[in-house]
C-alpha cells in the first residue's frame, strides 16, 4: 500500500507502507501507481516525493511474492510512469534502497539519501538480475565499470559511497523526508530533460569488448555454475551496446530464463533460511520468542592458538571488550602479535583505527572475574577442558555463560564438570573465525534457554549466520561430513584418485572438492578423531580385516597417508603435493597414485571406471542421508538449520540451496532409490542404509522442503 499527502501547499508526498521493508507487493504498487497519479493530476502540487515508512526506502520487490502468477501492476511501467512525469519526484532514501527499490529510486529524477542508508541491487545473491531497469540505467548513471561491479556482486554500497558514484544527489544526516521535500520545493518548476536517466547515452568505456572479456571470464570463474552473475554482465553489455528499449528487452529475455531456474528457488529458499534459523527453537518449546538473552559487553578467550586468535579478532572487531588468556608464555606474545596484525590489516581495509585497546591479555585465568561470557578454545583434550571449565566456574562471576568452541568432544559431559550447567552451551566457530560466517550454537540437555539466547545473540551481533543444534558427535556439520569423506575414500578404494573427486565437487560447485579441502584444514585433524573414535588403531595394513572397524568396511587409506606425516599444505603433503610446506597450490603427486596402486594390489583390489555420477551420488546421498537422521534425532530443527550450516561452513553451493533442498529437488524419491541400490552393492556400509525420516517423507508423497517439519513433527510425537 501507498499513503498519500499533500505537504508544504505544493509538494506530493507518497509514503510505501508495507512493512517491515516496503517490499513492493502488488499492493503496494497498486498504490504506488494510484497515487502517482493523483499528484500528477493535482494542480495544486508541483513536485512529488517518495518515501518508505518505518526508517526503510523499500527492500525491493516482494521475493514472497515470486511465482508463475504475479498480479498487481508491473514495476517496468510503473518506473517508466513516474521517470516520464512532468513534475520532478524525488526519493528520500532511509534505510535502504535495494533491488526494485533502488530501481524505482532509478526512476525518479532526484535521490536524497540519509548518511546511514544502504543502496545496492542485490537481485544476483536470489539468483536473478536487476530487471526493473536497473541493469540498464544504472550503467547509464554511473559508467559501466562501477555498475558492473556493483550488480554481479549485488553488494550493498553507503550513501557516501552512493553519493561519489553518483547514484544519489544529496547526502543529509537530518529527516531525510524533510530534506526531500525542501528539495522538491527547490527544484518545483524546473526543467526535468537532462533527469530522465533512461535517456542518457552509456558511457562507452575505452577496449569494451576487452573490458567483457575480462569481467566475464572473472564472473565464469567464481560463479561455480551459477547462472545469474553470467547474466548480469550479458545486460550491462546490453545497456553498454543497446539503446535502451532494446537493452530492456534484453534484460526482460535474461530474467525470463533465470526467474524460473532452479538456482533462484535456491537463492531465495537460502535468503530465507538464512532468517528462518534465527527463529530458533529448544526440544522443550523454549525458543528466540521466549528467551531473553545476557547482555555481552566483555568476553573472554581462552587459549590462544588458531582458533582462539581469530575468536579474539571477531570479538574485538564486533566492539566487544576482550581478556585474551593463554597460560604459555611464548604463545601469548606470539598470539597477541599475530591478532594485532590481524585486526590491523582489517582496520586498513576498512579505514578505521585498529580495535587493539579493546583486548587485555593475560597468562592468569583470574583475569577473566568480571567478563559476561567466556569461549574456551583450548587443545581438544577432554582433561584439558574439564580443568578449564572447572577453574572458570570458581574464577567467573555469577550467570557468566560459559561456552566452549570445541568442535568433536561431548559438551555436555564438559558441563557435568561445572555447578552451573545451565550456564554452559557450544559455540563452534570455523577456522579463521573472524572470517568464517558459520558459528553452530550447541546446546545440551540442561543448557538453559537463556544461555543459548546468548550465545545466539552474540553470534547475531558478530555477523555469523549461527544456528541452533544439539549436542552429539560432530553436530550437524561435522557428522555429515563423516559419510561424505568415508564415501569419497571407499572411491579411493575402488579406482578413483583424489583429482577425480575433487573435479566432480568442483564441477558441482563447491569452492573445494574433499581432497583439497582436507588438505587446508589439515589431515591430522581427522586422524586424531578417528583415533579416539577406536578407528584408526594402528594395524597390520593388509588383508581383508584391515579393511573393517567394529563390524564395518573401513579404509585406513587416510590414515595410512598420516602415518607417512603428510597432514597436507602445512607439511608440503597429503593428497597432493604443495612446493613447500605451507603453499597452497595443489599439484597432483605421483608418489600418491603409485601408493594407491600398492595398497589395491595389496588389498585384492581390482580398479574400475568411476564417472562423477557416481562419485556425486555416493559422497552428497551418504551426507544426506545423514541429514535425514540428524533431522530424525532433533539435532537440527529444520532442514533450513542443515541447509544454512553446509552453505555458510562447507562450502556447499549455495546455488543449489543446501544439501536438503538439493535432495528436494532431485526427488527424495530419487535419492532413496539410488541409496538402496548403493546400500544393496555396499552392505557393510551403514551410513548407505536409507534413514527411516526419507522413507517416511517418500511414502507421504515427498512433500516440499518447507513442510518437511510437520512430518518430522508427527514423527517425534509418535516415539
Ligand atoms: C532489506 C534488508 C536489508 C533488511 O534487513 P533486516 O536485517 O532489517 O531485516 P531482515 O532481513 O530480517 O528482513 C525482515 C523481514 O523482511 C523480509 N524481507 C526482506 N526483504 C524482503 C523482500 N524483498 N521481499 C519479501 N520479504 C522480504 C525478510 O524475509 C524478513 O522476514 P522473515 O519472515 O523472513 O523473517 C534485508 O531484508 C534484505 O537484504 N532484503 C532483501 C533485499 C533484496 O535482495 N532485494 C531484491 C529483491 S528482488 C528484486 O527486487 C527484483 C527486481 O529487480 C525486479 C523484479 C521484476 C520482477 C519481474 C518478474 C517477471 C519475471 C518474468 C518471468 C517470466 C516468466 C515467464 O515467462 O513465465
Amino acid at each position: 500500500m501507498a499513503q498519500y499527502t499533500r505537504v508544504s501547499g505544493i509538494v506530493g508526498l507518497i509514503t510505501l507502507q508495507n512493512p517491515p521493508v516496503n517490499a513492493l507487493s502488488a499492493a503496494v504498487r497498486q498504490g504506488i501507481v494510484d497515487k502517482v497519479e493523483t499528484a500528477l493530476s493535482d494542480p495544486k502540487v508541483k513536485s512529488v516525493v517518495i518515501c518508505g515508512q518505518n526508517g526503510i526506502f523499500c527492500g525491493g520487490a516482494d521475493i514472497k511474492e515470486f511465482g508463475p502468477k504475479m498480479s498487481g501492476p508491473p514495476l517496468i511501467p510503473m518506473i517508466h510512469a513516474i521517470e516520464a512525469a512532468n513534475k520532478p519526484v524525488v526519493a528520500a532514501i532511509e534505510g535502504s534502497a535495494l533491488g526494485g527499490g533502488l530501481e524505482l529510486a532509478l526512476g525518479c529524477h532526484y535521490r536524497i539519501a540519509h548518511s546511514k542508508a544502504r543502496l545496492g541491487l542485490p537481485e544476483v545473491t536470489l539468483g536473478l538480475l536487476p530487471a526493473a531497469g536497473g541493469s540498464q540505467r544504472l550503467p547509464r548513471l554511473i559508467g559501466v565499470p562501477a555498475a558492473l561491479d556493483l550488480i554481479t556482486t549485488g553488494r550493498h554500497v553507503t550513501a557516501a559511497e552512493a553519493l561519489q558514484l553518483g547514484i544519489v544527489d544529496q547526502v543529509t544526516d537530518n529527516n531525510t523526508v524533510d530534506a526531500a521535500v525542501k528539495f522538491a520545493l527547490s527544484v518545483a518548476g524546473q526543467s526535468l530533460d537532462a533527469r530522465r536517466i533512461s535517456t542518457y547515452p552509456c558511457p562507452q568505456p575505452s577496449h569494451l569488448d576487452a573490458l567483457f572479456e575480462e569481467v566475464m571470464q572473472k564472473v565464469r570463474q567464481s560463479a561455480r555454475g551459477a547462472m545469474a552473475p553470467v547474466a548480469c554482465v550479458q545486460a550491462v553489455r546490453a545497456a553498454a551496446t543497446l539503446p535502451y528499449t532494446q537493452g530492456l528487452e534484453r534484460e526482460k529475455e535474461l530474467m525470463a530464463t533465470l526467474f524460473t531456474s532452479g538456482q533462484a528457488r535456491a537463492l531465495q529458499y537460502i535468503f530465507f533460511a538464512q532468517r528462518a534459523v534465527g527463529r530458533w527453537r529448544m526440544p522443550s518449546g523454549a525458543g528466540w520468542d521466549t528467551s531473553k538473552h545476557r547482555p555481552v559487553n566483555k568476553a573472554a578467550v581462552i587459549g590462544l592458538g588458531t582458533m582462539g586468535q581469530g575468536i579474539t579478532v571477531a570479538l574485538a572487531q564486533t566492539g566487544l571488550s576482550v581478556v585474551a588468556i593463554e597460560t604459555q608464555e611464548k604463545q601469548l606474545m606470539k598470539a597477541k602479535q599475530a591478532v594485532s596484525s590481524t585486526l590491523e590489516r582489517g582496520a586498513k581495509r576498512r579505514g578505521v583505527a585498529p580495535p587493539l585497546d579493546r583486548i587485555s591479555y593475560s597468562q592468569n585465568i583470574q583475569a577473566v572475574a568480571d567478563v559476561d561470557l567466556v569461549i574456551e578454545a583450548v587443545f581438544e583434550d577432554m582433561g584439558l577442558k574439564m580443568e578449564v571449565f572447572q577453574q572458570l566456574s570458581a574464577v567467573c562471576k555469577p550467570g557468566t555463560v560459559l561456552c566452549t568452541n570445541t568442535s568433536a568432544l561431548d559438551m555436555d559431559q564438559l558441563a557435568s564438570e561445572t555447578p552451573n550447567p545451565e550456564l554452559v552451551v557450544g559455540m563452534h566457530f570455523f577456522s579463521p573465525a573472524h572470517v568464517m560466517k558459520l558459528l553452530e550454537v550447541v546446546y545440551g540437555p540442561r543448557s538453559s534457554p537463556q544461555a543459548v539466547a546468548t550465545a545466539m545473540q552474540l553470534g547475531k551481533k558478530m555477523g555469523k549466520a549461527s544456528v541452533v543444534v544439539g549436542n552429539c558427535r560432530g553436530f550437524v556439520g561435522n557428522r555429515m561430513l563423516m559419510p561424505y569423506s568415508e564415501q569419497a575414500f571407499f572411491l579411493l578404494e575402488e579406482g578413483a584418485t583424489p583429482e577425480l573427486v575433487d573435479r566432480a565437487l568442483e564441477e558441482f560447485g563447491f569452492s573445494m572438492g574433499l581432497f583439497r579441502m582436507s588438505d587446508l584444514a589439515g589431515l591430522d585433524v581427522g586422524w586424531r578423531v578417528r583415533k579416539s573414535a577406536g578407528l584408526a588403531e594402528p594395524r597390520e595394513a593388509s588383508g581383508q580385516s584391515a579393511r573393517i572397524r567394529k563390524g564395518y568396511r573401513y579404509s585406513p587409506i587416510a590414515d595410512l597417508i598420516c602415518e607417512q606425516g603428510r597432514f597436507g599444505q602445512k607439511t608440503g603433503s597429503g593428497w597432493y603435493q604443495y612446493d613447500k610446506p605451507g603453499s597452497r597450490v595443489a599439484r597432483s603427486d605421483p608418489w600418491l597414485h603409485s601408493f594407491l596402486e600398492q595398497y589395491r594390489a595389496r588389498h585384492g583390489l581390482v580398479a574400475r571406471s568411476i564417472d562423477h555420477q557416481e562419485v556425486l551420488e555416493r559422497c552428497l546421498y551418504a551426507m544426506i542421508n545423514e541429514g535425514f537422521r540428524i533431522l530424525e534425532d532433533g539435532i537440527a530443527a529444520g532442514p533450513e538449520d542443515i541447509d544454512v550450516i553446509y552453505v555458510f561452513g562447507y562450502g556447499w553451493p549455495r546455488h543449489r540451496g543446501g544439501p536438503m533442498f538439493y535432495a528436494s529437488m532431485v526427488g527424495l524419491a530419487k535419492v532413496l532409490e539410488r541409496l538402496e541400490h548403493y546400500h544393496q552393492a555396499h552392505p557393510d556400509v551403514p551410513y548407505l542404509q536409507p534413514c527411516s525420516l526419507l522413507k517416511r517423507l517418500v511414502a507421504s508423497g515427498s512433500p516440499p522442503v518447507h513442510r518437511w517439519r510437520e512430518v518430522i513433527k508427527k514423527l517425534h510425537s509418535q516415539l
